[in-house]
Formats: structure tokens, sequence, C-alpha cells
């Protein structure tokens, strides 16, 4: 049978006739929840000031209340989002709206030159000192950073003098993961800005990664191709993906207590398809003593570096562990194991290709093996608070620029199992509490 964990009701769309008072009651009481949690609780009140903490604070994951503080967290975001837009009012709101650049390269000017490497991580420096440091005029230097300072970057704690705010403080450090991200998305992803309408208007149907607007901002190069000849892009993109996986989206353990490794036979094999360090398999082993893995994936880098995290840090699991280098756009070597795992790996493929990585997997398959996926399942539209449905419509668009592909929705996902081979029978499709990710149990039914 098939059912999903979440009943996604396809909701009213959200009102376009809030009141201002309404919503502004609505920010008052749930920000009034949220206070006196923290204050209550002694956690650090949240700050734009240097000593401000670097996250909005909340209790840790087993907290009875943390269900109600997220949902009180989301409304004051999603609230104060429309009371924002309302009382702008629509002109204003274009205006705004189209500047999001101004936004983006005054982030660039700031990590190029090094700028939070440069202000003390107490009191401050005059433009004129930053601009003997940087070689750019302490003019033009005032112009960026007064307009970042609007976006809580950097402080001026006095006239001509720039400081530390909690959001700048966390780009002092390059290797953080907040730098790892600014500097992927400007030097990298931004260029797709004006590569979209070419793209769109050259290709307008392709599934070709070269023809999307990151091979047509990167001479023809594929995103992995251009990552594979970049190793300082990569490593930086890696860093920058932990601001994800670091918060409650792409966690591991959700699936490791999300799905029922347990009904998996004892001494049973996983093929981890993708699974680059084998960092998912790991924690999976680490709970399922029995199970054994092989790990697969084209970067030999990450083979090599998985292998040396085992041997270093868990010599106990070496023997249960084997790591193979395996494109799988070629069929699986691995045949007859009891469980195939593809995690995060299908939504980064157009569906032409898609259908090829999980065709190449069938001749792999014996009746009663499982495939489980674990990947994005898109809601349909206005089933999520406004706030969070802006992030998961970036995440999608950012599918489309850089690889031709696109998040996928329930019924997307059904088709495409259905095309790639009517003996993949979809089991279940549900989301473990806490999780960005879905795990679908596939069974290869083959009487
Ligand atoms: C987004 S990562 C997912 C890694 C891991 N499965 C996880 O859950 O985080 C995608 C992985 O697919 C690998 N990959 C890309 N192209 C591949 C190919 N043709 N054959 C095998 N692996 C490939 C990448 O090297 C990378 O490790």
């Amino acid at each position: 049978m098939v059912h999903t964990a979440e009943t996604l009701p396809t909701g009213p769309a959200p009102s376009l006739r809030p009141k201002l008072s309404e919503l502004a009651a609505q920010i008052a009481e749930n920000a009034k929840l949220l206070e006196d949690y923290i204050e209550s609780h002694g956690l650090p009140y949240p700050s734009f000031a240097a000593d401000g903490p670097s996250k909005f604070p909340l209790p840790p994951a087993s907290t009875p209340e943390l269900e109600k503080l997220h949902a009180a967290r989301s409304q004051v975001l999603t609230a104060s989002k429309s009371l924002h837009d309302l009382t702008a009012g629509p002109s204003e709101m274009v205006q705004w709206l189209v500047w999001g650049f101004n936004d983006t390269s005054t982030l660039h000017v700031i990590h190029h030159f090094k700028i939070p490497q440069l202000v003390p991580e107490t009191g401050d420096i005059s433009y004129a000192d930053l601009s003997k440091q940087t070689g750019v005029s302490s003019l033009k230097l005032r112009q960026v950073l007064r307009y970042a300072m609007t976006n809580r970057v950097f402080c001026e704690p006095r006239q001509g003098y720039v400081g530390h705010t909690a959001l700048s403080l966390l780009l002092r450090n390059e290797e953080s993961p907040e730098s790892g991200w600014i500097g992927y998305n400007t030097q990298e992803l931004c260029r797709t800005a004006g590569t979209l309408v070419p793209s769109l208007e050259k290709f307008p149907d392709s599934e070709e990664m070269k023809e999307a607007p990151w091979g047509l901002a990167f001479d023809g190069q594929e995103f992995f191709e251009y990552m594979d000849k970049n190793p300082e892009s990569a490593k930086r993109f890696g860093v920058s993906m932990s601001l994800w996986s670091s918060g409650d989206g792409l966690k591991v353990a959700p699936l490791v207590t999300g799905y029922d490794w347990g009904k998996l036979p004892e001494g049973a094999t996983v093929v981890d398809v993708g699974g680059a360090t084998g960092f998912v398999s790991l924690e999976i082993a680490k709970a399922h003593p029995s199970l054994k893995f092989i790990v697969e994936d084209i970067a030999a880098l990450s083979l090599e570096r998985g292998k040396e995290n085992l041997a270093q840090n868990h010599p106990e699991l070496v023997e249960r562990f084997e790591f193979r280098h395996h494109d799988f756009f070629t069929e699986q070597p691995v045949k007859g194991a009891e469980a195939y795992l593809v995690r995060f790996v299908l939504h980064d493929w157009p569906d032409k290709y898609l259908r090829q990585i999980l065709q190449n997997l069938v001749p792999a398959l014996k009746n009663g093996t499982k495939v489980i996926v674990s990947d994005f399942v898109l809601p349909p539209m206005n089933v999520l608070l406004p706030w969070e449905e802006r992030r998961v419509r970036a995440l999608d668009l950012v599918m489309l620029k850089a690889y031709n592909s696109n998040e996928r929705e329930e019924a997307d996902w059904r088709r495409l199992f259905a095309e790639v081979d009517t003996r993949l029978r979809l089991d279940s499709i549900t989301r473990p509490a806490n999780s960005l990710l879905w795990v679908m149990e596939i069974t290869f039914v083959d009487e």
C-alpha cells in the first residue's frame, strides 16, 4: 500500500487580502511565545550585535515544545514578510524585488576583498584603513559596505568606522559554511542569473546539463564537470552544503530511524549508489550491525576519503564495507544485493538521466530486492507556510539553473518509477520527522 507520512492537503491559497492588524497580532502572539521560551530557559537572546547568537535559539531536537516553537517561528517569518510586502505596496515592492542583485553583489565584494577578516573581531576599523589594506578607494568601500549594513552585514558603531555584527562575524572564518555559501553563490551560481533567459530561449525543452543556465555560464561545462576541474570550488561547494545538512534538513539520522532497516535479512548487503564517502552508510552500519555495505561513486577522492575515515575512526566496521568506483550511467555491477540505496542523487538529474540511472539498476535486481530512494518530494503549491514555500521553490529553481533538472512531486516520482520498469513497485513514501528528504521504498516484483 502506498501511503504518505503527512497528509498534504492542498489548502486554500494564502489570503490575497490579509489585514494589517491581524498580521501584526499574529506576529506579536508568536513572538511572545518564542521570547518567553528563550528567557525562561536562559537561552541567548537573538540580537544583531556581534555577541549575538549565530542562529535563532531553538531547543534541541528531543524537546517536546520544539514543534510548537518551530511553528511559531515560521508564523512570525511568514506574517512579517506579508506585513512588510503589504505595507510596501506593489510599486515599491517591484523596485526592491528586482534589486536583489545589490544584496548579492555587495556580498561578493565583501567576500572577494576579505573584509570580514580585516574587520577586528571586537572594536572597529576605519574605511581609510580598510582602503589601505584592500587597495579599493575608501569612498567606494563605504558605498558598498553601507548598503550591506542595511542587511545587517557589518555596522558602523561610529561615523567612518566598520564593526562586526553577528552575521558578518560568521564570515570571519573563511572555512565556515556561511563563507562557503557566499563564495559558491557569488562566484558561480550567481552567473546563472544572466543565462537563465538565454537557456530558456535557446533550449526550451532541453534535458541536457550543458544547455542549462550553468552550462551556458561556464562555456558548456556541466556542473559536475566544472566541479571536477575546479577542486577548490568543489571543496567550497561541499562546505557550503553543510549549511543545509547541519540544520534540520539533510541530516542522516532521520534515514537511519525513518526506514525499517531491520526488515532486511540478516547479513544483507546494501549498495549505496552515488554514496560519496559512505557517510550515510556509516550511520546505518552503526545502528544495524548485521548489514554490509558497498559504497559506489564516480569521485575517486570521495571513495578514498571514506576508506581512510573508516580505517582511522571505525576500524571495527572496515570488514563490513567495500568501496567501488562505479559510474551509475553504466550497468550496476553488484548483482543480487538485498537493497540499493539512492540518497540525494536523483534530484540532480533531469528525467531522461534519472530514468537511465534507475534502468541501470534493474538488471541487478532480483525478486524482492528493495530500492530505497531518499530525496525531495515537492509538496503541491500552497501546502507549506509561505516562508517555507519560498525555501522549497528556491531549491527547485536552483535545480533548473544548475542541472536543467527539477524537484519532483509525488505524482512525478510515481510516473518516473513506472516509466523505468513496471516491476518497480512503490510500497511507501514517507517523510521522517525533522527531515527535508523523504524515503521511498520500492520493491522489485518479478514473479
Ligand atoms: C549530492 S551527492 C549525494 C551523496 C550521498 N548519497 C548523500 O546522500 O549525501 C551526489 C553524488 O553522486 C555522485 N555522482 C555524480 N555523478 C555520478 C556518476 N555518474 N556515477 C556515480 N556517482 C556519481 C557524486 O560524486 C556525489 O557523491
